[in-house]
């Protein structure tokens, strides 16, 4: 299995994130994917390779132009009013009641109608680390395209919490959507995306909400209880074209392996109902009983079981790295899925 890796992740590294009331330093840091690289070496999957560049157009395939315009440009206008001594963090969102009419001129303004949460630090080079994150999830695409049965983006940073136009849960452009999009454009009639990260991918939900050549089926942590809370219910099946081709699992806080495999079957059944030509695998390790921001109990050795379950749906598959920050475990955690998935 291939994997794609680019060291411009590192250019991803917050100072602080919001959590509980306090700027606390980032969980979504760059020796998450220094130790899954390092596992990834040790047990032999590869070859790793260095993505190939794909430019904004494949971007713009999922993502909204002014959005990209402000990731792209949003540091430089934070430095001019701030300094660059402190990442841009927003300090408001649209309420009820207020408008999105109008893009505000301030870039506080403009981070905060832009994002949905205070957790997501934009740095110096975010913008850089984002979109090679991009090219990776992409180059993996290319891969499955040239007929590869499987590829691993090792993306970092995440991106399945990224809508069209917005960005939150340390993620900025969602890599899996944009890789998706690019095996439509690649000539795929119909994709699926499974993801099993602990949090709800409401941005891949986003994206494909109206679409019913993209499958979106998320395994995740109830959001009436959890991240990002307002949206992931079972109730969410699509709307217009895409009625019916997004399925939302949701489980309780403490699930272990048991109940989680049930809603892996059940996620896997749909797939193969849907009648899919390839899989794009948002891969978030943070299920794992040992992860300090999530409340699932998944062992080690569950996610050899994961990546077996995920091989028997038959589908040529993209992994992509989303979540997971119990960081010394994170390595043999990913790198067992794709272990099980190659022994399925
Ligand atoms: N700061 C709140 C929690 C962000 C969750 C990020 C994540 O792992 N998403 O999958
Ligand atoms: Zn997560």
């Amino acid at each position: 299995m291939i994997v794609i890796h680019s060291e411009e992740h590192r250019l991803q590294a917050g100072r602080s994130e919001l959590n509980d009331g306090q700027l606390v330093p980032c969980y979504e840091k760059p020796a998450r994917a220094d130790i899954v690289r390092a596992r990834i070496e040790a047990v032999g999957i590869g070859p790793i390779v260095n993505p190939t560049r794909h430019g904004i157009a494949p971007l713009e395939r999922v993502h909204d132009a002014g959005y990209l315009d402000f990731l792209r440009t949003a540091w430089d206008e934070w430095v001019k009013e701030h300094g660059a001594d402190i990442d841009a963090l927003p300090l408001n969102w649209v309420a009820p009641g207020m408008s999105r009419r109008r893009v505000p001129r301030s870039i506080d303004g403009r981070l905060g109608f832009y994002s949905f949460d205070a957790g997501t630090p934009i740095t110096a080079g975010t913008w850089r680390a984002a979109t090679a994150a991009a090219d990776n999830a992409l180059t993996g695409a290319d891969r499955l395209r040239a007929g590869d049965r499987s590829a691993f983006a090792l993306c970092r940073p995440p991106g399945h919490h990224a809508g069209h136009a917005f960005y939150g849960g340390y993620c900025f452009l969602n890599n899996a959507a944009i890789a998706a999009q690019s095996l439509r454009d690649g000539g795929a009639a119909r994709v699926a995306v499974l993801d099993v990260d602990y949090h709800h991918g409401n941005g891949t939900q986003e994206i494909f909400w109206e679409r019913g050549d993209v499958l979106f089926v998320s395994i995740h942590a109830d959001p009436a209880d959890e991240f990002p809370y307002f949206c992931g219910h079972a109730d969410e099946t699509g709307a217009g074209a895409g009625d019916g081709a997004n399925l939302n699992l949701t489980l309780p806080w403490g699930t272990d392996w048991s109940g989680y495999a049930q809603a892996l079957a059940a996620a896997a059944a749909r797939i193969r109902d849907f009648g899919a030509d390839a899989l794009v695998l948002s891969l978030g390790a943070d299920t794992y009983g040992g992860d300090p921001i999530s409340r699932f109990r998944l062992l080690s050795e569950d996610f050899l079981r994961m990546g077996s379950a995920i091989a028997g749906i038959g589908l040529p598959t993209l992994f992509v790295l989303e979540g997971g920050y119990a960081v010394d475990d994170l390595g043999v955690n990913v790198a067992n899925v794709l272990t099980g998935f190659e022994q399925g």
